[in-house]
């Protein structure tokens, strides 16, 4: 295993250090550290954070690989800065049973480009009628901590609530997609001026709210965890706050492009801004990023949504919804928040890797710790030109923007991932 001394590096706020990192861990911080052995980097100008964390990442495999693989989307997650990503169950097949958990979490591994995850399923392939065998996810070797039928919502009370109860025994966490169906019918765009402008059918932010408002309450029913996907609205912000309040156990997400766009991109009818939930307006954008610098929402996810062309580059109506997140989120959250390192990494490494119990990610480089970690060029300005992705799919709605920050290296327990901002493998 190569060693690596990097030199002159801000660890988040700090003043310019070096780091070494031998045998999979940060072996020695200080000002003047010297290894003959080691590989020198010179980090002048860059910044150390964790290893980031991303809590919802559609890989795509087993069943589109033309979209994405394990191993596509690994890489685009580890030059995205990421060291750990939690893969979604709604695959083809459904990740709804111990053997196909253990085949992505096998595929992950041996992709070896970061820490792959699995989400189990929470219903039998996502239909919302019986649980899947969370316990037998549980077990697995994939060790499933966490459950959700993303793309869909465990609508049925009963079968929410039930879910809740069968996780407390190994402190599992239901992972809600907040979508009262019944509210979304043949919705296309958020619900609001732009929709009725357009004639469009819309995504009432109150089909978000009142899941969330009933979850929070049998979370705290039961007693359970619950983890809300994807919020995008003011609206939800509140319910959370609330609840939070009052000692509920739930943690959020916002993505990205929650924090950065609103609904009057669906004026170009580029199918590359359907997503869902749907982008809001500009108010829900503002509450979202006070809710994150808050804490209300805990961290960003990507919700990395990969599509191929075909069901990306057709009428709006009939475009999948999703969008990519992996390769440029961090870029987004330093155009959101500049360079709060404190907040980015707790959003974005410690607190996320903290709810998925993923041990190892999310600490601060130090002596001691795996060396999971990302270097950042605050400095650096890049033009996201989609072909340029590592993703096997091009629906980024950042297209030909210029965006700050780029992740110059990526090292997983101590082997470099990226290098130079590029993949080393
Ligand atoms: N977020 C998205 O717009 N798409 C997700 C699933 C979903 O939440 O609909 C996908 O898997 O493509």
């Amino acid at each position: 295993m190569t060693a690596y001394l990097i030199r002159n590096v801000r660890v988040l706020d700090g003043e310019p250090t070096d780091l070494l990192i031998r045998d999979g861990v940060v072996a020695g911080a200080g000002a003047g550290l010297t290894a003959d052995d080691a590989t020198v980097l010179d980090a002048t100008g860059l910044v150390a954070l964790p290893g980031l964390v991303d809590l919802h990442t559609h890989l795509r495999e087993p069943g589109r690989e033309d979209a994405e693989t394990v191993e596509s989307g690994s890489r685009a997650a580890a030059l995205g800065g990421y060291t750990a990503v939690c893969a979604m169950a709604n695959t083809s097949p459904v990740a709804d049973t111990a053997g196909v958990v253990e085949q992505v979490w096998r595929l992950g591994r041996e992709a070896g480009l970061v820490d792959v995850q699995p989400i189990g399923a929470v219903t039998v392939g996502l239909a919302g009628e019986r649980l899947a065998e969370l316990g037998a996810m549980a077990d697995s070797a994939a060790r499933v901590r966490i459950f959700s039928d993303d793309g869909h919502c465990v609508a049925d009370p009963r079968l929410m609530r039930r879910a809740l109860e069968y996780v407390k025994a190994f402190d599992g966490v239901i992972a809600q997609h907040a979508e009262e169906p019944r509210l979304t019918e043949g919705a296309q765009m958020h619900e609001g001026e732009v929709s009725t402008r357009l004639g469009l059918t819309g995504w009432p932010a109150v089909a978000e709210e009142a899941i969330i408002a009933r979850d929070v309450l049998l979370a705290e029913h039961v007693g359970s965890r619950l983890h809300v996907c994807h919020v995008s609205t003011a609206g939800s912000v509140e319910v959370l706050r609330q609840a939070k309040a009052r000692g509920v156990r739930v943690t959020a997400e916002v993505t990205p492009h929650h924090l950065l766009l609103t609904d009057d991109r669906a004026e170009t009818y580029d199918p590359v801004f359907k997503v869902n939930p749907p982008l809001r307006t500009a108010a829900d954008v503002a509450a979202l990023r006070a809710a994150l610098a808050e804490g209300v929402i805990d961290i960003i996810a990507t919700d990395h949504a990969p599509h191929a062309v075909e069901d990306k580059e057709c009428e709006w109506a009939y475009a999948r919804p999703g969008m990519l997140g992996l390769e440029t989120a961090l870029s987004i959250a330093l155009d959101v928040f500049g360079p709060r390192w404190d907040l980015i990494a707790e959003r974005m490494s410690r607190t996320p890797a903290r709810i998925a119990g993923l041990t190892g990610h999310g600490l601060d480089p130090a002596p001691g710790v795996p060396a999971n970690l990302t270097l950042v060029d605050p400095a650096a300005r890049r033009v996201i030109e989609p072909a340029e992705l590592a993703s096997r799919s091009r629906n980024t709605p950042y297209a030909r923007m210029t965006l700050p920050g780029r992740i110059v290296a990526t090292f997983l327990r101590g082997e470099p991932t990226v290098l130079d901002g590029k993949a080393v493998k």
